[in-house]
């Protein structure tokens, strides 16, 4: 009939998503429980999806730089953070970024960092979980499609290479952890917790020198690295690196036991590091801990970093700064500098925040009542 010719088209068409599973995250356990528990339960919400399983390193990157935006209504990493951060660096690499960074990207976490679902496990008003609760609490939200913005952070790095970050850079105890852990990496979460008492045993201290912008503080396009890019939006508020910082930043050269620029809630799964964060509160929390401290008390911030209890301890060697952009200029010779938990080139680094840059589906939507 001349109605069902049409019916079709009036109707609202199922999401479309691409899902990309790195078959390798976590402990290989990925497409497993994407097989078991994810398919069954996006198939039934009338969501259509293509898997891709990726190859190697570098493969989801590539392909989302190669798809057809208008074909799909999200991308959905079914992995630990770093593939999620493959997606996001291919979208800021085409032509088109300012269309193809609009497109919503998801997390199905399965590797062994999970960060970024954590964030929105906590977001969604639930109670942190790790393993396949976490999963299973992501896949309902992926389900129910809310979208909000995400703020994403451009890290320059000595080199000169520019990259887009969506959780954090780290150097000094927290970066030394998750290198040093990868060993471990069969233990999943479980690698953080060996991993951080292996390294309190020989605590070290970084000396380094950290520079940073406040929120209000003279604002004003800095100039220097404002060059217009092919790869994304210019750091306004940048000098380059081999520039001193502009005149209106704040600068403190000391011993760290660590420096952590973070922007979202979750440092991993069961790690509340900055409990105030939001996805797009456009600032860049800048977490240090000064040298001094003793082991004891460093103890006590990791546990009580489990609740995000850490800065009620009002512990005098634990300072937070939210910032709009931040430099780190290391002096200490050696030592590890992670952006999203993978390791760049060692030496001064620094990072602007792109406020609501990015689309992240949360599940939930951002004007959700407050509960509790
Ligand atoms: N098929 C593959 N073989 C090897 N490496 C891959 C493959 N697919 C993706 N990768 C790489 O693996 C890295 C880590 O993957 P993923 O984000 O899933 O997990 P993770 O939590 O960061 O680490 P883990 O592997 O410990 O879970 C990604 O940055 C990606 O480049």
């Amino acid at each position: 009939s001349a109605l069902s010719d049409i019916a079709p088209s009036l109707l609202p068409r199922p999401r479309r998503l691409l899902l990309l599973l790195n078959p390798f995250g976590g402990r290989g356990l990925a497409l497993q429980w994407c097989q078991t528990h994810v398919l069954p339960m996006i198939t039934e919400a009338d969501v259509s999806f293509n898997l891709i399983q990726t190859e190697r390193p570098n493969h989801a990157r590539e392909l989302v730089k190669g798809i057809s935006l208008a074909e799909w209504d999200g991308i959905v990493a079914i992995s630990g953070d770093g593939l999620l951060y493959e997606v996001l660096n291919g979208l800021m690499e085409r032509p088109d970024w300012e269309q193809a960074i609009k497109m919503p990207v998801g997390i199905l976490p399965s590797g062994s960092g999970n960060a970024l679902a954590g964030a929105i496990n906590c977001n969604a008003g639930l109670e942190q979980v790790l393993g396949l609760e976490l999963l299973l609490n992501c896949a309902v939200l992926l389900c129910h499609a809310g979208v909000a913005p995400l703020d994403l952070v451009a890290v320059t790095t000595a080199s000169g290479a520019r990259c887009f970050s969506c959780l954090s850079v780290a150097w000094g105890f927290i970066s030394d952890v998750d290198i040093e852990s990868e060993k471990y990496r069969h233990m999943g979460a479980a690698r953080f917790t060996l991993g951080t008492l292996v390294r309190l045993a020989s605590m070290h201290t970084y000396r380094g020198r950290l520079s940073y912008l406040p929120p209000g503080l003279g604002e004003l396009p800095a100039g220097g690295a404002g060059e217009a890019r092919v790869g994304g939006p210019p750091d306004e508020l940048l000098v380059p690196l081999g520039q001193p910082v502009p005149v209106s930043w704040v600068t403190v050269e000391d011993d760290f036991v660590l420096v952590l620029a973070i922007y979202q809630s979750h440092l991993g799964a069961d790690l509340f590091a900055a409990p105030f964060a939001r996805f797009d509160d456009g600032l860049v929390h800048l977490c240090f801990i000064k040298a001094g401290i003793s082991r004891a008390a460093l103890v006590r911030l990791f546990l009580a970093m489990e609740k995000g209890s850490h800065f009620e301890q009002e512990c005098p060697h634990l300072v937070h700064v939210p910032v709009r952009a931040f430099r780190l200029e290391p002096l200490t010779r050696k030592g590890i500098l992670t952006v999203d938990g993978e390791r760049v080139e060692y030496g001064p680094i620094q990072g602007q925040v792109h406020r609501g840059l990015a689309r992240l589906v949360t599940g939930v939507s951002r004007l959700k009542i407050a509960t509790g």
